[in-house]
């Protein structure tokens, strides 16, 4: 053996002594041993430090298998050197195939300055402490497909036997959570009963629609739409039939909508509102005057009533031109205001603002 100098080359020394007396174990009459204590024997002395840090890094490595997040190393140039399966499904290939690669290669656009700038400053000095994240990175895999996760980084200073910096990262997976966020969202804008748009998902829709609209200088329609004397409805054939009753006219007016853009929403109990972007004063008159005629034709046979029984509405219009209304409740207030002329009308009419 050749002399050893500095601490860090004891350390790897003494480590390697261990495994070789582990390898020379008398009680070991396994060939496959003996066969690495006569491989340990040949080895020479400066792949002492090598065969040091292969057995570190597998000791390592099978802990970092057990947990249950995507863990890996990376270095000060955020080259990947170590990395347990579950990172290495996130980052979508093999183990084997990430050492050496560099993290950012695995980040979209958006991000991969971010990383490549902290990498830098690492590198140019290893005394910074990293601690970054978690954060909501896409992962871009070879597949070309993209997954969310949460991305944490964080420096380990005194633990390796290396004046290198030594950077533990985390990888969690959010596929399951931002399907779940998804679905929570839709449902936050959706009407329970009758499924389309509720009073926030159209509040939501109609912000956009104005805000573009402004910039794009194309027309914005309003309908508010309320059901005539749905009290007496209900009470005649009672408040289940009655939800029908409002299904059924959600149903059929997003029927007569002419466009993807165009959003039907239950504005409140028996009052509904239609979004109309994009459409001439004339198309929106038209639309109303079909939903109301539509809603009037409804038959309610299915649910057992007469065939006698029908449904009627009023509908107010309200339409953003020449920047008459200088906000979107400005332009709600109008339809609202049409809708009440449209009911002292005597119900059953269509009124315009
Ligand atoms: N079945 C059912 N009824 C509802 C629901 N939400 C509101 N309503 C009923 O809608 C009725 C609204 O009554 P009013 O505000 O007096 O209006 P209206 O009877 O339609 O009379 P006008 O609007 O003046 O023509 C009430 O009887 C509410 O109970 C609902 O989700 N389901």
């Amino acid at each position: 053996m050749s002399t050893i100098n500095t601490p860090i080359e004891q350390t790897w020394s003494q480590r390697f002594t261990a495994l070789k007396e582990s390898f020379i174990s008398p009680h070991s009459g396994d060939p496959k041993t003996n066969n690495l204590t006569r491989a340990a024997h040949a080895l020479p002395d400066n792949l002492v430090d090598t065969i040091a840090n292969i057995e570190s890094k597998s000791s390592l490595a099978r802990i970092i298998n057990f947990v249950s997040e995507g863990i890996f190393f990376v270095n000060a140039r955020g080259q990947i050197t170590l990395i347990n399966h579950i990172a290495a499904r996130l980052l979508g290939e093999p183990k084997e195939a990430l050492i050496g690669r560099e993290l950012t290669s695995f980040l979209t656009d958006q991000y991969v300055n971010e990383y490549l700038h902290m990498f830098a400053k690492i590198a140019v000095d290893s005394s910074i402490q990293l601690n970054h994240g978690p954060k909501e990175v896409a992962l871009q895999q070879r597949s070309g497909d993209l997954l969310p996760a949460d991305l944490s980084l964080s420096s380990l200073p005194d633990v390796a036997d290396t004046d290198e910096a030594v950077i533990i990262g985390v990888l969690h997976d959010l596929t399951a959570h931002q399907a779940e966020y998804g679905k929570l969202r839709r449902q936050a804008r959706t009407d329970y009963l009758t499924g389309i748009a509720n009073r926030h998902g159209f509040a939501e829709s109609l912000e956009a629609s104005w805000k573009e609209g402004s910039r794009e200088g194309y027309p914005l329609s309003l309908l508010m739409i309320d059901v005539d004397e749905f009290k007496v409805f209900n009470d005649e054939h009672g408040h289940l039939i009655g939800d029908k009753c409002l299904q059924l006219i959600a149903s059929t007016i997003e029927l007569c909508l002419p466009a993807r853009d165009c959003v039907a929403a239950r504005f409140g109990g028996e009052e509904f509102a239609v979004l109309l972007p994009r459409c001439s004063a004339q198309v929106v008159q038209l639309i109303a005057i079909r939903i109301k005629r539509h809603i009037g034709e409804l038959k309610f046979t299915d649910l057992g009533l007469p065939a006698t029984v029908n449904v009627s509405v009023s509908i107010g219009i309200a339409s953003q031109r020449d920047g008459v209304y200088k906000s979107s409740d400005e332009l709600i207030a109008a339809a609202d205001g049409a809708l009440y002329i449209a009911k002292n009308s005597g119900r059953n009419t269509i009124s315009v603002a």
